[in-house]
């Protein structure tokens, strides 16, 4: 089936271990998945990669070592298919999204941020996912050269947003900073909402 017209579309980006999974994860439960998807470029990314490489698609999506192990291999294999067409992983991720509101939880590249810009100039907001070093330390994050210096990690660093969601034990409640977000997608959904 292919997707139908979103109503609004949340692009979050972040740093490894910012939290962006959590971030989206918790924006999800408030607003429900009957008005409310997450999409992830990785997604069909990993999947390509596991099923051409033998390797385990459920543990590459998960949080833990396993993906870590294979990420700076993924990110080569991710940039060559981009530049032979640079929306193809925003495509696939978004061919089938039913919901009103999308959430997207991991633009890394311009590339992917443009796409949305151009293909959903009405709908596309921006969001960033930010921690401090050491919070992402506590989460397992330990600086890798060839990945948080690269492109992958980078990409966006001097990107304007609509909202920068600060994900930490000393920062303001989740609820809190994501309110502005939470009231625009509800409203956006519209009826589906009521
Ligand atoms: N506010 C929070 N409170 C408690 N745990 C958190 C919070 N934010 C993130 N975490 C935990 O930190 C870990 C990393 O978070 P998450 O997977 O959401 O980061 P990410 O930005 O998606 O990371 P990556 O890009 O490396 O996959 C997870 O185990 C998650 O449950
Ligand atoms: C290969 C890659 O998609 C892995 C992303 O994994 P995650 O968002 O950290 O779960 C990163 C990239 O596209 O550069």
């Amino acid at each position: 089936m292919a997707s139908a017209e979103p109503k609004i579309i949340l692009v979050f980006s972040g740093k490894r271990k910012s939290g962006k999974d959590y971030v989206t994860d918790f924006i999800l439960k408030r607003l429900g998945s009957e008005i409310c998807c997450i999409l992830r470029l990785s997604g069909p990314l990993k999947k390509q990669y596991a099923q051409d490489h033998g390797l385990d698609y459920s543990e590459l999506l998960a949080a833990g070592g396993y993906k870590e192990t294979h990420r700076a291999d993924m990110i080569a294999w991710g940039e060559q298919q981009r530049r032979q067409d640079p929306g193809f992983f925003c495509r696939l991720a978004t061919e089938a999204a039913q919901q009103p509101v999308w959430i997207v939880s991991d633009a890394r590249r311009r590339s992917d941020l443009r796409w949305f810009q151009t293909e959903y100039p009405r709908q596309t907001r921006c969001a960033r996912v930010q921690a401090s070093e050491e919070t992402r330390a506590d989460r397992g994050w330990r600086f890798t050269a060839g990945i948080d210096d690269a492109e992958s990690e980078c990409g966006l660093d001097g990107e304007k947003f609509d909202w920068i969601i600060t994900n930490e034990a000393d920062a303001p409640a989740l609820e809190e900073q994501l309110e502005n977000i939470l009231q625009l997608a509800s409203h956006a959904a519209g009826p589906h909402n009521s």
